[in-house]
Formats: C-alpha cells, sequence, structure tokens
C-alpha cells in the first residue's frame, strides 16, 4: 500500500464524509423494481435488475442536465408511500455505512412525494424514520455512521418558502439544512430569495446547487445575493480563474499542468472570495462527466481547485445515476487524476468542518473518528 497511490481496499475502509447526495438518486435497483410491483407502478423502463440499472447509468450519461434530471420520474415514481420512503432511506444509509461513510447529509425534494396523498410532514417523518432505522442497523453491523437530511425546493416551482418553513420545524428532529435542484438554466437563485432571506433570519443553513449547467452568475447570485453557505457542485467557479493568460475553463488538463509545473493563478473577484471566505464546494466528479460539466475526471476542475486550496470536498451526487460510491469517486480522482492519500483525508476534514450540524459534533468526528482512522491507514 502506499500513501501515494492508496489501493482499493484502503479507500474503501476510510472514513468518509459526505455532504451532497440525493436520495431519490440513490435507489438499490432491486428496490426500486419490488416497490414498483407492490405499489402498482407500471411504467418502469426495464424488468430486470441489471437492465434497470444499466438504463438508469445511461440514460443518465446524456450531457445535458435537463436529460439527466428526466431519469428522476421512476425513482420519484416509487417513492410515494411511507413505506416506500422508509425503506429508501433505511437502505441509503445502510449502503453509505457499508462504504465506510460515517457521516452524510442526504437531500430529498418534499414536494415531489405527495401524489400519494402525504402531507409534507408525513414525508418528512417517514424518511427520518428510515434514517433512524438504518443508523440502528448499521452501528448493529459494526459500520456506526450519523445522518441528517437536506430539504430540497425544486427551483423551477414556487414552493420554496414553504420547504425552507418546514426544514425549520424539523431543525431539532433530523433535518440539518435546505438546498434547491433541478434545471439552473433560466432558474437563477434570486427567485428564491425569500426562501433565503427567511433561512437567514432564523439562523439556519442552506447549500444552492449552483455553477453546474450554469456560469459564474450563478455562483455570483447564489452568495452574494442568497448568502449560501455552501455550493452545490460549483465547478465552474474555474470561469474565473486564469492560468497561463487563459482562463482554466479554456482547457481545464492544460491549465492543471501549466499549474502543476509552477504557472501562476490569478483569481478574480469571485473566486478570490469563494475561495477566501472558503466557501465549501461540494464537488461531484462522475455526475459533472455525465451532465457535460466537465468532460472526464482527469481533467474535472477538482483537482486543479484542490491545489489552488480552495475548500473542496468529494461527493456522488447520485449513486444510482452514476453507478457510483464514495469509494468509486475517491478511487477515480487516485487512478486518474493522481490524488493521494493524504489528498482524500484532506477532502474528508473539509466535509466535515462543513457539515450543517453543530461545530462540536463536528470536531468530535474528526479528532476521534476520521484523523484516528486515516491515521490507522498510513496518513498521520
Ligand atoms: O446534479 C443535480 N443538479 C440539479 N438537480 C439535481 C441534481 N441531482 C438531482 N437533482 C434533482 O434534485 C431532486 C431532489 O433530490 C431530484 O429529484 C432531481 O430532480
Ligand atoms: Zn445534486
Amino acid at each position: 500500500m502506499s500513501l501515494e497511490s492508496p489501493d482499493a481496499d484502503v479507500i474503501t475502509r476510510a472514513p468518509k464524509v459526505l455532504l451532497h447526495d440525493h436520495l431519490d438518486g440513490g435507489l438499490r435497483p432491486a428496490t426500486i423494481l419490488e416497490i414498483a410491483d407492490e405499489t402498482g407502478y407500471a411504467d418502469l423502463p426495464a424488468g430486470d435488475v441489471d437492465g434497470l440499472a444499466r438504463w438508469f447509468r445511461e440514460s443518465a450519461d446524456s450531457g445535458s442536465l435537463e436529460r439527466y434530471l428526466e431519469t428522476f420520474v421512476h425513482t420519484v415514481g416509487v417513492m410515494q408511500t411511507p413505506d416506500a420512503l422508509r425503506r429508501v432511506a433505511r437502505e441509503c444509509v445502510e449502503d453509505l455505512a457499508a462504504d465506510g461513510v460515517v457521516y452524510a447529509e442526504s437531500r430529498y425534494a418534499p414536494e415531489q412525494h405527495l401524489i400519494g396523498g402525504l402531507a409534507l410532514e408525513d414525508v418528512v417523518e417517514a424518511v427520518n424514520a428510515g434514517f433512524r432505522e438504518g443508523e440502528r442497523a448499521a452501528a448493529e453491523a459494526g459500520n456506526p455512521i450519523r445522518v441528517t437530511a437536506l430539504l430540497t425546493a425544486m427551483r423551477h416551482a414556487a414552493k420554496s418558502r414553504e420547504i425552507a418553513e418546514l426544514a425549520v420545524r424539523y431543525r431539532d428532529d433530523g433535518v440539518s439544512g435546505f438546498d434547491i435542484a433541478g434545471a439552473e438554466a433560466g432558474y437563477p437563485p434570486t427567485r428564491h430569495l425569500d426562501a433565503f432571506e427567511y433561512l437567514r433570519r432564523e439562523n439556519a443553513h442552506f447549500t444552492i446547487h449552483a455553477g453546474e449547467a450554469f456560469g459564474l452568475p450563478s455562483i455570483w447570485e447564489a452568495i452574494q445575493w442568497c448568502g449560501a453557505d455552501r455550493l452545490g457542485h460549483g465547478v465552474r467557479i474555474v470561469d474565473d480563474v486564469v492560468i497561463d493568460h487563459r482562463p482554466a475553463s479554456d482547457d481545464p488538463g492544460a491549465a492543471l499542468a501549466a499549474q502543476a509545473a509552477g504557472a501562476e493563478a490569478y483569481l478574480g473577484l469571485l473566486a478570490a472570495y469563494v475561495k477566501d471566505t472558503r466557501i465549501p464546494l461540494e464537488m461531484c466528479p462522475s455526475s459533472n462527466v455525465q451532465t457535460g460539466a466537465a468532460d472526464s475526471v482527469a481533467r474535472h476542475p477538482i483537482t486543479l481547485l484542490k491545489n489552488l486550496r480552495f475548500r473542496v470536498t468529494v461527493n456522488t451526487d447520485n449513486r444510482l445515476m452514476s453507478g457510483t460510491s464514495m469509494s468509486r469517486e475517491m478511487r477515480l480522482l487516485v487512478e486518474e487524476a493522481g490524488w493521494t492519500l493524504r489528498d482524500l483525508r484532506w477532502a474528508t476534514v473539509n466535509a466535515m468542518k462543513s457539515a450543517f450540524i453543530p461545530f462540536d459534533d463536528r470536531l468530535a468526528l474528526i479528532e476521534d473518528v476520521i484523523k484516528p482512522r486515516y491515521a490507522e491507514l498510513g496518513a498521520p
């Protein structure tokens, strides 16, 4: 085993922190089939586990965020009863724990789970019950994990204020924050300013999907108008980084090589603000390759931003649509972008520092779990 290039086994054993994972993007294919059968959902595009898994991966591999998002119709379609929501949430926790995740924030949009007649509160309570069951099962299996929920509002809809109020109502019951998601182009974050201003008055936390399918204006609004604590993706911040007299986004591979060879990076005012105020970037390499926000993991801006010491974190986004896991995202970064075990530890500590749970809880996980377990793996 080498620190420079940790192998798959070491990566699986390493403690991980996951801030950006959609509950409705991480179902087990077998579970989708079983719930569809039980609830009479007849629209699934495949009738067997392998075929369904392949359909999600291939359909999400479209180069467009809008088409990628169309695949969620089937996961959301089978998440419309309390039993289904509880089961999906429990399995999510078990799957993350088995992959070495010790703390996760799992997000979903309650407003998308009302088709079967549930109230917003029913949705949150069913998911919370599943998370608690999953935590108990994981602890019994020897993989303790803590999971909190982020409530997402869909950016094309008009429910953000209501969902923000729901997040505040459940802040002492398993919900740690708020998010907006969905198609980015045409739906700027300021459309939901009322929700964000309300959350700030309530001293609540939120992240915003920004700088994924749309560039700097979206990131700027998310931070300077809305006051986001973190950025979902934020990859396009590289549009505001110049290396060798060219925006790093012109040719991310060349920019990375030039920076590694010693070329200075010049940050625009927005990039400097994001870096200087340590705004966490919830980066999701495989997802971005599928939606066309990056052309490969090797050339994904995450590595340049890590080298420039932005507060980078590694995330899965949608495990089902990307056929991925935290271990796989980390393995790809090691194998294709030269990340070391130290880099993985650094990103993990970054993520834990950036979580929406109280500071003392974050510190305890860093000092009592993450650092000692990385030390055992040989990364002091
Ligand atoms: O990468 C993404 N960008 C924007 N929206 C997303 C992404 N992944 C999932 N969702 C959207 O978030 C909803 C709630 O979880 C999902 O239903 C999907 O529509
Ligand atoms: Zn996302």
